[in-house]
């Protein structure tokens, strides 16, 4: 769940969401002549505001502007212990990640922070995605990685201005029908595979049609599909149709402890692949079966 740092009046409401991480925002939904207060009410609410156990995070300034570095000090000399981490903006190498890694690392020390900071990157630029498995392995804070689909757009140069979700000139064409395809395809995929590689989590970033809920039930969908874990929320109706969709339902839960009883049973037997409801399924089959259900448990253990 997303807020920007200029609208406090926000912040108790997004500590009451169902998110499980809040990202207070300092970049761009924050006005250049905001950014100093916006900065202070931030630090104010990360001690005064009852976050219950969720993840909180503070998106700071990107490092081509001058913001930065103040809010990386302010934040971590003086809001306190119960941030938990920080998101970089528009991340376009491993150097980037160094950077912010550096200045928290001095400042740790410096302060006896004992509680190590994580932090959360978003590729959104044509050198992120270029240079993404390297940012994947870039430093041992890093929990997870975000497709910013708004400033990832604009820096590939792309002709829209729809933040995620189908594009309407993205099409094929098969005897005059119209046929849907997913730009944002790719670079999920590549996000998803440096992730998987490093131990980091992969998450969408934003769909900004708030209207719209099946656009954003579809992008979801996709999403979870290619093995990203959620989604940003950018307005508090987005927050269910996140939990509905990557919450594994429990048709598929039970579905995938039928696999797992099957491959039991076929194990017991001797082979190593075996027929479920008329299709193969082997030893990859509880794999697969068992990210549904790891997946399942550990949310409702959360
Ligand atoms: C695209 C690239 C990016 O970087 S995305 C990430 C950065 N952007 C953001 O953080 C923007 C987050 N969202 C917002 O600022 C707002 O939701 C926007 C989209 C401006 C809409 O605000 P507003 O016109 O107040 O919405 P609304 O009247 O429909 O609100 C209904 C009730 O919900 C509340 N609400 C609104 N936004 C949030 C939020 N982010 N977190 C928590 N609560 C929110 C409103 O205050 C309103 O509450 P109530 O019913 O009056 O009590
Ligand atoms: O920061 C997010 C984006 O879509 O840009
Ligand atoms: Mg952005």
């Amino acid at each position: 769940m997303f807020g920007p740092g200029s609208r406090p009046a926000l912040f108790d409401k997004m500590a009451a969401s169902a998110a499980d991480v809040i990202n207070l925002d300092l970049e761009d939904s924050v006005a250049p002549s905001d950014k100093d207060s916006a900065r202070s009410n931030v630090i104010a609410a990360i001690s005064a505001v009852n976050w219950g156990n969720k993840t909180l995070s503070v998106r700071i300034n990107g490092l081509d502007s001058p913001w930065w570095y103040r809010d990386v000090v302010d934040l971590l000399e003086l809001g306190g212990d119960r941030l938990d981490q920080i998101m970089i903006p528009k991340v376009g190498c491993a150097a980037d990640v160094y950077a912010v890694d550096a200045l928290v690392t001095a400042i740790e020390r410096a302060k006896g922070r004992s509680k190590p900071i994580s932090f959360e990157v978003i590729i959104e630029s044509a050198a992120g995605i270029s240079h993404v498995e390297e940012i994947a392995a870039s430093s041992p804070r890093l929990q997870a990685m975000s497709l910013g689909a708004a400033d990832f757009a604009a820096s590939m140069g792309m002709q829209t201005t729809g933040i995620g979700g189908t594009q309407e000139n993205y099409y094929m064409i098969r005897e005059g029908a119209k046929y849907w395809s997913d730009p944002w395809h790719w670079a999920q995929a590549n996000i998803v595979a440096a992730c998987r590689t490093h131990g980091i989590l992969p998450v969408d970033g934003p769909f900004g049609d708030f209207s719209d809920d099946e656009g954003f039930r579809a992008q979801a969908r996709r999403s979870a599909t290619l093995g990203m874990v959620g989604k940003w929320a950018i307005h508090p109706k987005q927050v269910a149709l996140a939990n509905e969709v990557f919450t594994p339902s429990e048709a598929a839960v039970a579905e995938a402890r039928e696999i797992l009883a099957a491959m039991a049973a076929a194990k017991e037997r001797g082979e190593g692949a075996t027929v479920y409801k008329g299709r193969l399924v082997d030893i990859a089959s509880i794999k697969q079966a068992e990210v549904i259900v790891k997946q399942s448990e550990m949310i409702a253990a959360y």
